[in-house]
């Protein structure tokens, strides 16, 4: 296996390469752009908080805590960072807000950085990726934008639509197919998306292709049937890749909030998901999600949806997300 972060696929024979500042850089102003909502009434609010606060004391968290269920991080992560911000704060003995302020940020990130884990990649091609969620989500929006993304990175990559349910689903991954002048597999709307996915491995396989992704139908975990489509679709593929499939995708909306959250759980429990691609970061004032996903889903969030464009994704990194969160 070969490790390594940001879903960067290094060859054995080769150095990693790395990634570029001017890169880097581009990630960083765009994760601030995205979360700028989320931003602007973060701050106000925890401007005021700061601005009463002479002295940290228990007042201080009790006017931090609305402030951090409006940005979404939920009633469980919210105790558990203003229980952990008390304790350090009480080890450091911080007095003004500007600290506090700080104090919070280190511990923000430190929930993120404990749920983050280097991708494990196969040794040789296909890596299989699938894309698992709810309804419209952004599965195929995000399926179109990581195949844009890996062939500039310059991997060769397959696509499968295997979303045979929803009508328009196989013609609107084919838009995206286009687009980044990458292959698709298909198959007609009501057929099998394993037999979809079959083809698809085997036609990797035989093509050397570096990487697979699946866009699969959405579908809520209740329904037990779908949910067996699901595993059926695994177990095809690792019949035919070993370790098949490498990364299980669950799709989360960013918007949803808390109510997407309780799905997801129930979803990542049922759907052995590796990681979370959070979907239209960029059209909500709720970023606090993902701090919400790092406790209770115990998932890293790998990729952050933040627009409709072909290039409107980015890797998730907690140092910029955070720094993009709280100015
Ligand atoms: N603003 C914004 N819109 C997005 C983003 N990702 C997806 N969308 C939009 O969300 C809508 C649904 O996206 P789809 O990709 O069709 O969703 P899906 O999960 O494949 O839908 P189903 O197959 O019905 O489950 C589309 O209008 C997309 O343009 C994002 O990061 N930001």
């Amino acid at each position: 296996m070969a490790f390594s972060l940001f879903g960067k696929r290094d060859k054995a024979d080769q150095p990693e390469p790395q990634e570029p500042v001017e890169q880097k850089r581009g990630f960083f102003d765009r994760m601030k752009q995205a979360v700028t909502r989320t931003r602007e009434s973060l701050s106000e609010s925890i401007g005021s908080v700061i601005a009463l606060t002479r002295e940290v004391d228990e007042s201080t968290f009790t006017g931090l805590e609305p402030v951090l269920l409006r940005a979404d991080l939920g009633a469980p992560t919210t105790a558990i960072v203003l229980e952990n911000l008390r304790q350090r704060a009480l080890r450091t003995g911080i007095q003004g807000g500007g600290e506090l302020k700080q104090l919070l940020k280190a511990e923000l990130k430190q929930i993120l950085d404990g749920v983050q884990r280097p991708i494990q990649h196969p040794d040789g091609p296909p890596e299989v990726i699938m894309m698992v969620g709810v309804n419209g989500t952004g599965k195929t929006t995000t399926t179109g934008k990581l195949a844009a993304m890996f062939t500039a990175e310059g991997r060769s990559v397959l696509l499968c639509a295997a979303d045979t349910f929803r009508a328009a689903a196989i013609e609107q991954l084919e838009v995206w197919a286009n687009r980044s002048g990458v292959p698709l597999i298909k198959t007609k709307q009501g057929g099998d998306p394993s037999a979809a996915l079959y083809d698809a491995c085997t036609a990797a396989k035989a093509r050397n292709t570096d990487i697979l992704i699946a866009d699969t139908a959405g579908r809520l975990h209740t329904k037990s049937d779908l949910m067996k489509e699901l595993d059926k679709m695994r177990r095809t593929a690792e019949k035919l890749v070993p370790g098949a499939p490498h990364q299980t995708l669950l799709v989360m909306d960013a918007t949803t909030g808390q109510n997407g959250l309780q799905q997801a759980r129930l979803f990542t429990e049922a759907a052995r998901v590796t990681g979370i691609v959070l979907t239209k970061l960029d059209g909500t004032a709720k970023g606090g999600i993902v701090l919400a996903i790092a406790t209770e889903l115990k998932l890293p969030v790998v990729y952050a949806g933040v627009g409709e464009k072909i290039d409107d994704i980015i890797p998730f990194d907690s140092a910029a997300f955070i720094d993009s969160f709280i100015d």
